[in-house]
């Protein structure tokens, strides 16, 4: 006779308690495909500047597992440049839930967030606008075809931001957007260090064969009058500038996943919206040859990827020196890319944008655009002005 089998049967999650039951320091992440909170740190992956952030990670999901970890997963971000920090973990606990509903989340949502705010440009607008204007000398000169400049904003509170309620607030107004929050303490930090935001773009997701990357490159502001929208969206589907800008970043990442892929679906491109833009975006879709290949894991071809021209430019090196040139900050982790990859190698990774650090009282806000022939600086500028209010609303900053 066989006897019974005991199973402890696994508790359901959703969304909102996943949110509720963050604190400073978890790692956080929902999109469409679902919701994932994670705690503590049964190891860190090791990130020396330069080296492949996968290949360690690979390495820590395999000690993790002969450690006896079920189902590991490395979660966390890494910065824009490679010698920029990242902070991957091997999480000690992981709890799943399906995607947000954008209802679930209203309560946590309602929590009031500091009410007065000073806001300092970084760098001024005018410098930034200067900034295009040098970028399209690099362009008229032949060094790039393409560049993606961002500035950022200095928001400071008069109390320490707390992050869960932006989180809710952040899925409450696009439960389709990729929302996450990554511990980015670093050594020396006064005060600890979020990363967190509602990025649009999806760099790669990965199932067993299956994978999905959907860039976006041409962008409009959002307005609140609905026939005015239908006239900034038919710009958009017919702009020569905008469709150029978009093909040099689908030419770059449908050559960069090819060799990996028995097959790649390449669309025409559409037009699809976020509360605060529209933007040009190309849903690729692939078949992996090899899934097996540790160079195939999500992570793996998210390094591949990263970083695209939705946030560098063409030629990728010269646009990141033009970058390093023109820019007055150090991107850290903007532009970067966040998300998590488990042990079968599955998982999803965006690019870190529309996002920002909170530490103590201040929230650095980050936003690009990208530049090419054509790009008119003050419209460019607005552009960022409009890509900052995903952050700004959540936040309760008036423009
Ligand atoms: C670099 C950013 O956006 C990218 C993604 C969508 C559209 C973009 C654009 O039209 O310039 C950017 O490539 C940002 O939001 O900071």
């Amino acid at each position: 006779m066989s006897s019974p089998v005991l199973a402890r049967p696994r508790p359901q999650y959703d969304a909102a308690d996943l949110l509720t039951a963050y604190l400073p320091g978890s790692f956080y992440y929902s999109s469409r495909r679902g919701t994932l909170l994670a705690d503590g740190v049964h190891a860190v992956v090791p990130a020396e500047p330069g080296t492949s952030r996968a290949q360690a990670a690979a390495r820590a999901l395999a000690d993790a597992r002969a450690a006896g970890l079920a189902d590991p997963i490395v979660a966390g971000a890494v910065g824009f440049r490679p010698d920029d920090a990242a902070s991957l973990v091997v999480p000690a606990l992981v709890r799943r839930a399906p995607a947000p509903d954008g209802t679930a989340t209203a309560s946590a949502a309602s929590v009031p967030v500091p009410a007065a705010w000073t806001v300092t440009p970084q760098p001024d607008p005018v410098d930034y606008a200067e900034a295009v204007r040098k970028a399209l000398l690099h362009i008229e000169t032949g060094d790039i075809d393409k560049v993606v400049l961002a500035r950022a904003l200095d928001v400071t509170a008069d109390a320490p931001v707390s992050v869960p309620p932006l989180l809710a607030r952040l899925t409450r107004a696009d439960p389709a957007a990729h929302v996450f929050a990554v511990d980015v303490t670093a050594p020396g930090d006064p005060a600890a260090r979020t990363l967190f935001g509602a990025s649009p773009e999806l760099l790669i997701s990965r199932r067993g064969r299956t994978v999905t990357v959907n860039p976006l490159a041409g962008s409009r502001p959002r307005s609140a009058d609905d026939a005015e929208n239908r006239r900034r969206i038919d710009d958009l589907r017919t702009a020569a500038k905008d469709h150029a800008e978009h093909a040099l970043v689908i030419r770059q990442v449908a050559d960069v996943l090819r060799p990996f892929c028995s097959d790649l679906d390449v669309p025409a491109p559409e037009v699809v919206g976020t509360p605060t833009m529209w933007h040009l975006s190309t849903r690729i879709t692939g078949t992996l040859d090899d899934p097996d290949d540790p160079g195939s894991s999500s992570l793996a071809l998210a390094e591949a990827l990263h970083p695209t021209p939705a946030v560098c430019g063409v030629p990728t090196t010269t646009a990141r020196d033009v970058i390093a040139d023109l820019e007055p900050a150090s991107r850290g982790y903007y532009a970067g890319l966040v998300g998590w990859s488990g042990a079968d190698g599955d998982g999803e990774w965006v690019v870190t944008i529309r996002c920002a650090e909170a530490s103590g009282r201040s929230v650095r806000v980050h936003a690009g655009a990208g530049i090419v022939a054509g790009s008119d600086p003050e419209a460019e500028l607005a552009e960022t002005r409009a890509k900052f209010r995903t952050l700004l609303g959540a936040l309760g900053v008036a423009e």
